[in-house]
């Protein structure tokens, strides 16, 4: 059974899947709903499917790089798919994160300092330009959203993030640099989706994703 007062995003608190579930249903959502984190994007698809929470926001497709694969993949496998009830756009803007222990040594010994860059892999591709020119020989580590990679750096004195800004006041690290994505307008797009129910018709939104979809 559906429990109708849980809505699951990518978690934790501070990645863009959490603004974008706070930017639909709102910061304190209505009828005694509960946000509920988990861990990865496959969990949120288990979780709606399974009937645990009533609704879950899922990252889709980037204006700069394009589809989200994880989403894509699961949407194109999950039986049978949940319906797709709305979508919201986030304005995504990445901030280079860090440890203050971390700041300290950059500006001893410059960036060549940084060892790691954190992130979601999602993030590579909007971040182009700039991981090329300031950090090109540190290690890029993919982990399952940007707010745990701002929370990886608090204990490390050579590793950065690439987050959101609400991420670092989270993780209560540091601002490096802001605005570091390839384009300035650098939007992803979040579908809301529920448990498919039975013998339900698609809606013309659930219908216009699968469009999408075939057309990858
Ligand atoms: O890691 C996060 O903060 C997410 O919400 C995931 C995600 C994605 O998978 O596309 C969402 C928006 C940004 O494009 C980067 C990462």
């Amino acid at each position: 059974m559906t429990n109708s007062k849980l809505i699951a995003y990518l978690g934790p608190p501070g990645t863009y899947s959490f603004q974008a579930v706070t930017q639909y249903f709102g910061k304190t959502p209505a009828g005694h709903y509960e946000y509920v984190p988990l861990n990865t994007i496959a969990d949120c698809f288990t979780a709606v499917q399974d009937g645990t929470v009533a609704y879950v926001v899922v990252p889709f497709a980037n204006s700069s790089n394009g589809p989200v694969k994880f989403t894509y993949d699961l949407l194109l496998k999950t039986c049978p798919r949940p319906s797709i009830i709305g979508d919201t756009k986030v304005k995504v803007e990445h901030y280079v994160l860090a440890a203050p222990t971390t700041l300290q040594r950059i500006k001893q010994s410059g960036e060549d300092a940084v060892r790691t860059v954190y992130s979601h892999p999602q993030v590579w591709g909007q971040c182009t330009r700039y991981l090329a020119s300031h950090f090109p020989n540190a290690a890029r580590i993919s982990v399952d959203s940007t707010a745990y990679a701002a929370a990886l750096t608090a204990n490390e004195g050579n590793a950065v993030a690439i987050a959101s800004i609400a991420a670092a006041d989270i993780a209560n690290v540091e601002v490096y640099a802001a605005d570091v994505q390839d384009n300035e307008d650098n939007y992803t797009r979040f579908l809301v989706m529920e448990q498919y129910v039975e013998g339900t018709e698609r809606t013309e939104l659930d219908r216009s994703v699968d469009r999408e979809l075939v057309r990858l």
